[in-house]
């Protein structure tokens, strides 16, 4: 986790939250950087929403503070909702209206609508404007929920779970085109979502959220170096004396798979004493399962397939 800074985009800090008995949300801390992509990943129920909802004032923490473009959503609300652009999960838009009519209509609620970036979204996300909303297909309803999203040129796009309810292709162009487009333009984007080897291509940070807990936050890039799985043959395994930080560990015949979130340090000790081993790349799905399935009591399982597996002696 870094250090927060008065410039971030999103501060959260020590957050709590509980729904009767049901503790949802405890001790959330993260915080977005002006421009970042930030990922918050999280199993179905994690809390990713209603971190989300207290973010932009829906709804107030039980303990703990938030800063939104500098703004404490328990009091400035409306401050923020208007800087932000927020895509919800399946959005729910009046089904009476057509395309055109929705834009009329959402318009005046934000002072910085700019019209003619509107137009170009119609253009570029391809809506047909006399449609009824409740005619149009999922992936046009999504991209109609950016351009209200968007057309008001916020500083932070906040996107739930965004390419929920895509085809597999639609969700691909959905980052490649849009995400790829606000990067382009600088904005801030907290993209919320479970479909993690979808955020991968454009996320710089990413924070794992596990039943209420942030479990670990950091670059993408740092994640992956040092989250790695290590095979090594199971009766050195057993005497090992380097210390590991262990996520998951997997017996196969003779040889035991351990993922390890110190990498780097968990290979120079192997090198060190000359335990054979290989190291298998992970990519952002299994770094996830591993902390939020991992196990570090054995199991039989096949090797992940198709990575980069590095051989040292
Ligand atoms: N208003 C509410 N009242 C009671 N329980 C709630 C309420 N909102 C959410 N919950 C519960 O809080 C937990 C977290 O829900 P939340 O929607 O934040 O998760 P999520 O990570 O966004 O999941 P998903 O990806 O499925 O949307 C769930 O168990 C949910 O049932």
């Amino acid at each position: 986790m870094q250090d927060s800074s008065p410039t971030d985009a999103i501060v959260v800090d020590g957050v709590n939250k509980r729904f009767g008995k049901h503790a949802v949300l405890d001790g959330v801390q993260l915080n977005v950087r002006p421009g970042e992509t930030f990922a918050f990943l999280g199993r179905n129920g994690a809390g990713k929403t209603t971190t989300i909802r207290m973010m932009l004032g829906l709804m107030s923490p039980d303990a703990g503070t938030m800063r939104v473009l500098g703004l404490d959503p328990t009091r400035d609300a409306l401050a923020i909702r208007r800087r932000v652009g927020y895509l919800a999960e399946d959005q729910q838009m009046w089904g009476w209206m057509n395309v055109e009519q929705i834009i009329r209509f959402m318009a005046p609620f934000y002072p910085s609508w700019d019209d003619d970036l509107a137009r170009r979204y119609v253009r570029d996300f391809e809506l047909p404007l006399k449609t009824r909303i409740r005619h149009l297909s999922k992936g046009q309803s999504v991209r109609l929920g950016l351009l209200l999203a968007l057309a008001h040129r916020p500083e932070l796009v906040i996107l739930d779970d965004p390419a929920l309810g895509l085809d597999p292709i639609m969700r691909k162009e959905f980052n490649r085109d849009v995400v790829t487009h606000l990067q382009g333009e600088g904005r801030t984007v907290f993209y919320s979502s479970h479909l993690l080897y979808e955020v991968e291509p454009v996320a710089d940070r990413v924070a794992i959220l596990d039943r209420g807990r942030i479990v670990r936050a950091a670059a993408t890039d740092e994640l992956r170096e040092q989250v790695r799985q290590i095979v090594l043959p199971s009766d050195m395994y057993g005497r090992l004396d380097v210390p590991l930080k262990k996520l998951d560990v997997r017996q196969r015949d003779t040889e035991t798979a351990v993922v390890v979130d110190d990498a780097p340090a968990a290979i120079a000790g192997l090198r060190a004493r000359g335990v054979p081993h290989q190291v298998v790349d992970l990519n952002l799905d299994e770094i996830f399962e591993a902390f939020v399935i991992g196990r570090v009591d054995g199991e039989h399982a096949p090797p992940p397939a198709g990575h980069a597996v590095e051989r040292v002696a």
